[in-house]
């Protein structure tokens, strides 16, 4: 299992071990004493999957504290772009984002912890994407970025124009907003 540690720090990206033979393969996609060695130091509680189609973009989102949550995403099927963006206003990389190609078959995890907003692009004919929350869903606390946002300069990877966004996601304020009033400590 490998660790990688990106620029913006508390952001981590984990390469499981794939133990692979003529019936298939194994690995372990978590296991608490090893991740929490590694620096993943999070009681999760709620355990999610979406299915998406190509194109697709879901984000960039995050719950608002209280109920700020960290989570531990992959691709189980198919491949996605995901995207982090730093949202805690002490933090020196303040506003900057990483991205990360999950897929079926690098099988990487991306750990993101409190403080910032997500999003993926679905790069595949379709994914399924599961991830863990160490905070329950909280409808109050939902909260966005315009996933476009010209600040923010995000390259998701998508044919320009052909992305399929909902309409909560398109309502979304600009990353402005947050640089002015920023709520997470
Ligand atoms: C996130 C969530 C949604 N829902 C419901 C609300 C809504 O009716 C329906 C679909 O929700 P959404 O449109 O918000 O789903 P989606 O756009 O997939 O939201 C997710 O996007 C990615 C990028 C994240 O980072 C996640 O934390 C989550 O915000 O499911 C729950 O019941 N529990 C949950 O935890």
């Amino acid at each position: 299992m490998d660790f990688f540690k990106p620029e913006i720090e508390g952001l981590i990206v984990i390469t499981p071990k794939i133990f692979k033979d003529e019936r298939g393969y194994f690995f372990e996609s978590y296991n608490k004493k090893v991740f929490e060695d590694a620096g993943i130091v999070s009681n999760f509680v709620q355990d999610n999957q979406s299915f998406s189609v190509k194109n697709v973009i879901r984000g960039l989102h995050f719950q608002a504290p209280p109920h700020a949550q960290a989570k531990l995403v992959r691709a189980q099927r198919g491949k996605v772009w995901d995207v982090a963006v730093d949202l805690r206003p002490q933090s020196k990389t303040f506003g900057q984002w990483f991205g990360v190609e999950l897929s079926e078959e690098n099988q990487k995890m991306f750990y993101i912890p409190r403080g910032f907003a997500h999003g993926f692009s679905v790069l595949s004919e379709s994914a399924v994407f599961q991830y863990k929350c160490d905070n329950f869903y909280n409808k109050e606390s939902e909260g966005g970025i315009l996933y476009n946002d010209a600040v923010l300069n995000i390259d998701w990877k998508v044919p320009f124009g052909g992305e399929i966004v909902n309409e909560k996601d398109k309502s979304y304020p600009w990353f402005e907003v947050y640089k002015k009033q920023p709520f997470f400590n």
